[in-house]
Formats: structure tokens, C-alpha cells, sequence
């Protein structure tokens, strides 16, 4: 284990399986639809990677950059666009990748972006829902686990930019991001 990291939460095989399963729903849901899967960068990455190659049917990629955590582990309330998807939405039955949902803050920007770009459909499926901490209504669609009231890193969540490549998901210790009075 990092020396950073106070506890395991979920282990790479724990994610792995959960992933899985994920893909297995959707495999069923989305048959003949032809979704079109948007990850939001960075932090979906690793789970959309490895989301897709779960899904036995025909599915395409696209990718947004999106930003309002910078170096601080709360929601800066503000949702940057940093890079904006290259795919059309229009008429396209979309699925959101996300790796957490914490405020809802960047998902419920996102959600009304796709919909006036008149998507068919937009779903959200997300490996991480904290929803102790959430300020809107959101619920995503598919979700792989709930996660308590902690900031989380590893598997494509950072603190910092760091932390992204671990394979296991963990409670990074406080005393790595408390400034001290
Ligand atoms: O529900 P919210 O409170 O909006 O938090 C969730 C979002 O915050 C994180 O992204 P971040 O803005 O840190 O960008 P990153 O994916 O590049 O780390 C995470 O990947 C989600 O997209
Ligand atoms: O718990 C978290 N960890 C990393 N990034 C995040 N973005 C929102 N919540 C989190
Ligand atoms: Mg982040």
C-alpha cells in the first residue's frame, strides 16, 4: 500500500469485478442503440479504459476535459470546459462515464450541456457515488459503489494530480492534504 493511503476501500479485483458487472448491464440496456460513451477527463479514464472493453456491443468513444477541484479536495463550485467532445450528441443516445459523484456539481453541467445539444438520451454511469456530500438532486443511473464522506484517490482519482495510477481505491491521509494552523 502507498505510504499516503490509510485504508484500502476497494481492491483492484473488487473494482475489476464491479466493472464487470457494469458492462454486463449495459451490454443488455443498450443492444442495437449504438451509445456513444463519453469520458469525463482525467479521472474516468482508467474506468471508461476498462468499461468498454466489458460492453459486447457496438460503442463509441469521446472525451471531456472538465475541472473544479484544482488542488483542493473541495469543489471549487465552478465547472471548466477544457476540452469539449468531438462527436455530434445530437439525436445519439449517450452514456456518461464518470469515476465519482461528489457535489454533483460537474455532473449537473454536464447533463443540461448534452441535453440543450439535444442528445436522445443521456445516462450517467459511475464507479463512486458519495452521496453524503451531494448540493443537487442527482443519481446516476448505474453506479459501482457507494463511498462515505472521505477523499478518495487511486484508479483515476487524484489529490493533486497524484495518486491516479494506483490500481486499488483509498482513503488518502489527512495529514497529506490538512494545512496545518
Ligand atoms: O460531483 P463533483 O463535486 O463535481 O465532483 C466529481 C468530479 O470531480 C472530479 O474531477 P476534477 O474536477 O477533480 O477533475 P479530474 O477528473 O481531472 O481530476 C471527478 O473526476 C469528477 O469529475
Ligand atoms: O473524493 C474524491 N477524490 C478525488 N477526486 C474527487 N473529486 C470529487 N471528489 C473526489
Ligand atoms: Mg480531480
Amino acid at each position: 500500500m502507498h505510504e499516503d493511503i490509510r485504508e484500502v476501500l476497494l481492491s483492484e479485483s473488487d473494482i475489476q469485478r464491479k466493472v464487470k458487472d457494469l458492462g454486463e448491464q449495459l451490454t443488455k440496456d443498450y443492444q442495437d442503440l449504438h451509445p456513444l460513451c463519453i469520458c469525463v477527463l482525467k479521472g474516468a479514464a482508467p474506468f471508461m479504459s476498462d468499461l468498454v472493453r466489458a460492453i459486447q456491443t457496438h460503442v463509441e468513444m469521446d472525451y471531456m476535459a472538465v475541472s473544479s477541484y484544482g488542488t483542493s479536495t473541495e469543489s471549487s463550485g465552478v465547472v471548466r470546459i477544457i476540452k469539449d467532445l468531438d462527436t455530434s450528441v445530437e439525436g445519439r443516445h449517450v452514456i456518461v462515464v464518470e469515476d465519482i459523484i461528489d457535489s454533483g456539481l460537474t455532473l449537473s453541467y454536464l447533463l443540461d450541456l448534452l441535453r440543450r445539444r439535444n442528445a436522445a438520451s443521456v445516462r450517467v454511469v459511475t464507479l463512486l457515488d458519495k452521496p453524503g456530500r451531494r448540493t443537487t438532486g442527482l443519481k446516476p443511473d448505474y453506479c459501482g459503489f457507494e463511498v462515505p464522506d472521505e477523499f478518495v484517490v487511486g484508479y483515476g482519482l487524484d489529490y493533486a494530480e497524484k495518486y491516479r495510477n494506483l490500481p486499488y481505491i483509498g482513503v488518502l491521509k489527512e495529514e497529506i492534504y490538512r494545512e496545518d494552523p
